[in-house]
């Protein structure tokens, strides 16, 4: 006696609407995958576009015309079963038991064996080896007899190929509380259908050897489960659990249920519900245990294979250049393919189900009527795109019966009159992988074969697709590229200009364009600073000379300046994590010494000598060395800048810390001494100057990042070389390495040229609602970003300062701008920002455009991690100043320090 569950575990595909006589028709008209010429059989994912139509037409179609109608005839009847012998049976001896071993590998004997043939299905027949299943030909194509002649005999009647489907050595695990003689004989009848049994205990050890089998894509077919009683083992809910194990869905599961349970349907129902597909009563009569068991690999596992073959012909007509619908006998819509969606410029869900009238300007009462008398319809009909644009196409209608003899589907195959495909390519292309990524390498592989007919290219593309290699960005377009297996064509388009984005190169490099370029200032400034310096390369004069910047031998004559305990340096010192700390008023009264004294302070206040085990005194040489090789005569890059950036520095370390983003100890010295050391040795011109000079710099560097990577380098030369400033000399190996690249990095990190890139990938970890920490990047990436963004910040700190700083700030800077300038037009040289010039220069525009495109941002997603609003309010306060100066006409230099207060007692190099 057999109660039989819907077949609801084979929902969740495309193909679950099937009837098996769909099945059946679908055997006549296949053949898309092979025309597509794509890796159908690599994608599942993607085919279940919901049509519940179980019929394929593609190219192929257009050569089948004449034989469509043949093709709806029912397909062949099988010839009936070979009745079995009992001598065909006796290969029990294939089962490969992995657990409890012994007990299911004892050969059945011969009495049992006569006994459980006579009735036993035909599969198993024929002499089979053990272990070894027959020609997959056979069971696709002979679905009730699987010998080799009449295959041979069904392929000659079949007039169109099919696909096969998988036909796999069948694995079944037998989970059975203890072994007795009802275990037996369901183990004996697995082995006489050749099943490769598995026998195992307890839910758990079911369970995790389900879990092995996914990992080891080794999935079990058959799942027979010991429900007779819920002592031993709970069938109901091993049957749940293992419904919701990945990769069970539909997997096949029995349940062996005692005879007196198939009186009332409760129990049985209970284990339906929760998963079983068929439950069979308890039995020690091998004979009908193994017709049982037959009858399940007929009517339930086999129909599984052929299903996963329809999975990949839905792939395969997804992924079709031609556009294929197909619609119910009253023209709803059933099923469009990816090429209709693109050539309606609708989404799937606007096209599924609507009536065909929809589609189509032209009358379809001809294609109805045609349809009902079974004829095709072949002609041009107008089809209204989304726009309402309306196109002639060329249509071909083919009527399909699944059920019955009356047309149950229409397959519309769509070309443009003429055969000319133009306009298919002006709409956006099939969603291929990007060139060169090796996901499409390994998505056309079947392409690869025939595009590169030289074998070296092939052979090398092959290794390619093996190496184990993906970068990042590559991950990023393979799932982006998988998004649009299944999206809208509007998604679709959408991602297609992302990708366009991801390939090119300099992703985060900012985009001239995007500045204004009636904004000559904003464009000069912005583009000097952002842009690297080959773009001037091509003005370069001929006669320019190779000059020498610096003097990289003063470390000898450096002898620190002796502080003087000034109580006045004293009181402003106690300010110094202030943001509205006097910077000005330090370099005055420390007589442009700054750096040495509030980088003392700093030191002291975040504890670096113990951290870097080291003599205050040597700290003191260091920093007197390093504000040494600050250049005094620069307005601007001089070691009032480094000390401005040492206390910016401070400051954000202090407010990190009171948001609970403790730094290490390690993390706050090296940052502070990044921040001291991150200008030294500045020449006071910028990098494009120096390569547009020649400078020994700029070859040393290859015009690459050389600023940053002369300070960076002269920090450590200056350091190592003198055993007297060494602050990293009682370091160990390990922790040294650490904090040199650390330092090193954040000094790279000031370059400008990278600005955006710092910006944007800060952005992407801590702009995200996630803790950073649930993102991809190691915790190690994560601060590596964090003291990035912190040194810049600090670095162009001076637009969100205090007023009367930031308005001083810009007056060095432009200073220094000008001097460069003046340099550049008496040597002949490019000019690198023209607009800095002293005579013409409108310093509020400088500023406003420098806010606008590079500060603001920055200091908002600054703020939003750091939380410290002055920065903001500073900012805005500026921004409306500069704004009202360039309002009024207050242009240069010297009218706006004439609407100045005096700050601090300008030095020779602030005036
Ligand atoms: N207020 C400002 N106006 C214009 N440019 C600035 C200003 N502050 C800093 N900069 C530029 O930003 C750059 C940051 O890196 P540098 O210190 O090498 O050089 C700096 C200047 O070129």
């Amino acid at each position: 006696m057999i109660i039989s569950s819907q077949p609801a575990n084979l929902s969740g595909t495309s193909s679950a609407h099937m009837s098996e006589e769909g099945v059946e028709s679908d055997c006549s008209c296949v053949g898309v995958a092979v025309a597509v010429g794509e890796s159908a059989a690599t994608t599942t994912a993607g085919a279940g576009t919901g049509a519940g139509v179980g019929l394929m037409m593609g190219r192929a179609a257009r050569q089948m015309q004449t034989h469509a109608m043949e093709a709806e005839k029912p397909p062949t009847p099988p010839p009936p079963p070979t009745p079995a012998t009992a001598t065909t049976t006796t290969t029990t001896t294939a089962a490969k038991t992995t657990t409890h071993r012994a007990s299911l590998t004892r050969p059945a004997s011969e009495s049992e064996l006569l006994v459980g043939t006579g009735t036993s299905g035909t599969s198993s027949s024929g002499g089979g080896r053990p272990g070894h299943r027959k020609s997959s030909l056979a069971l696709a194509l002979t679905p009730e007899d699987d010998s080799m002649d009449v295959y041979q005999r069904n392929l000659m009647d079949l007039k169109y190929p099919t696909v096969l489907p998988p036909n796999p050595q069948l694995k079944a695990l037998l989970v059975f509380h203890k072994s007795d003689s009802i275990c037996e004989v369901v183990t004996l009848a697995c082995q006489r259908h050749q099943l490769d049994v598995t026998l195992v205990k307890s839910k758990e050890e079911a369970l995790e050897t389900l879990h092995k089998s996914y990992a080891t894509a080794q999935c079990y077919h058959l799942i027979i489960i010991d429900a007779r009683s819920t002592k031993g083992l709970d069938a109901e809910h091993i049957a749940r659990t293992i419904r919701h194990t990945h990769g069970h869905h539909l997997t096949t599961i029995i349940a062996v249920c005692k005879k007196s349970f198939f009186e009332k349907d409760d129990a049985l129902i209970a284990l339906l519900d929760a998963g079983v597909n068929r439950c069979i009563a308890e039995t020690t009569n091998l004979t009908l245990c193994s017709v049982e068991l037959k009858q399940i690999l007929h009517s339930i596992i086999r129909p599984h294979n052929v299903m996963s073959t329809q999975q990949a012909l839905y792939t395969a007509l997804h992924r079709l250049k031609e556009v294929v619908l197909i619609t119910d006998d009253v023209l709803r819509i059933q099923y469009a393919n990816r090429a209709t969606e693109r050539l309606l410029n609708m989404r799937l869900d606007e096209i599924i189900s609507k009536p065909l009238g929809d589609i189509f300007v032209s009358d379809l009462s001809t294609i109805s009527e045609q349809g009902k008398s079974i004829k095709e319809f072949d002609g041009i009909l107008m089809v209204r795109r989304k726009n309402q644009e309306s196109i002639p196409m060329h249509v071909r209608v083919v009527p399909v019966a699944c059920i019955g003899s009356a047309p149950t589907h229409l397959i519309f195959n769509f070309d443009i009159p003429g055969g000319g495909m133009d306009f298919i390519a002006t709409l956006p292309q099939p969603k291929e992988a990007p060139r060169g990524s090796l996901h499409s390498v390994r998505r056309c592989s079947f392409d690869v074969r025939s595009i590169a007919s030289d074998g070296l290219r092939r052979t090398s593309l092959a290794k390619l697709t093996s190496l184990p290699l993906e970068a990042p960005i590559t991950k990023i377009i393979n799932l982006l590229s998988q998004v649009q297996e299944n999206c809208s064509a509007d998604e679709a388009r959408l991602i297609d200009k992302v990708l366009d984005f991801l390939k090119r190169e300099g992703l985060y490099s900012p985009q001239m364009k995007e500045i204004r370029t009636d904004d000559p200032i904003a464009t000069d400034l912005i583009g000097a600073l952002l842009t690297g310096p080959s773009v001037y390369s091509s003005r370069r004069s001929s006669n320019d000379s190779i000059i020498r910047t610096g003097n990289s031998t003063r470390t000898a004559t450096i002898v620190p300046a002796k502080m003087k305990a000034n109580p006045i340096i004293m009181e402003l010192l106690e300010e110094s994590l202030k943001w509205d700390f006097d910077i000005f008023k330090l370099e005055e009264i420390t007589d442009y010494h700054p750096l040495l004294y509030l980088g003392m302070e700093m030191f002291r206040r975040f504890d670096v000598f113990a951290t870097l085990n080291i003599d205050e005194n040597v700290c003191k040489a260091w920093l007197a060395v390093i504000e040494a090789h600050y250049h005094k005569s620069n307005t601007y890059h001089n070691s009032t800048h480094a000390a401005d950036v040492m206390q910016a520095t401070g400051a954000f370390i202090t407010q990190l810390a009171s948001k609970d983003m403790v730094m290490d100890r390690m993390d706050e010295a090296t940052a502070l001494i990044a921040a001291a050391a991150h200008d030294v040795d500045h020449p006071g011109r910028s990098s494009a100057f120096l390569c547009n000079s020649n400078n020994p710099l700029a070859i040393l560097y290859n015009d690459l990042t050389v600023l940053e990577s002369h300070h960076a380098a002269i920090t450590f030369k200056l350091t190592l070389g003198d055993d007297k400033i060494n602050i990293f000399k009682n370091l160990d190996k390990e922790t040294y390495k650490s904090a040199r690249s650390t330092i090193i990095d954040m000094i790279l990190a000031t370059e400008m040229t990278r600005h955006f890139e710092h910006l944007a990938k800060f952005v992407s970890v801590f702009g995200n609602e996630m803790e950073p920490r649930e993102l991809v990047q190691s915790e190690e990436e994560t601060s590596i970003l964090m003291r990035r963004m912190l040194i810049k910040v600090a670095d162009v700190s001076n637009p969100a300062r205090p007023m009367q700083y930031c308005i001083e700030w810009a007056r060095r800077i432009a200073e220094e701008y000008f001097m460069q300038t003046d340099e550049e037009k008496q040597r002949h040289m490019p000019i690198v920002m023209p607009m800095f010039d002293r005579a013409t220069c409108s310093i509020p525009k400088s500023q406003i455009g420098f806010i606008e495109y590079i500060i603001q941002d920055m200091m908002h997603a600054w703020d939003g991690f750091i939380d410290m609003p002055e920065l903001i309010t500073c900012m805005q306060i500026n921004y409306s100043q500069w704004k009202k100066y360039d309002e009024q006409g207050v242009n240069t230099l010297a009218d706006i320090m004439a609407k100045q207060p005096p700050v601090g007692n300008k030095s020779s190099s602030s005036k």
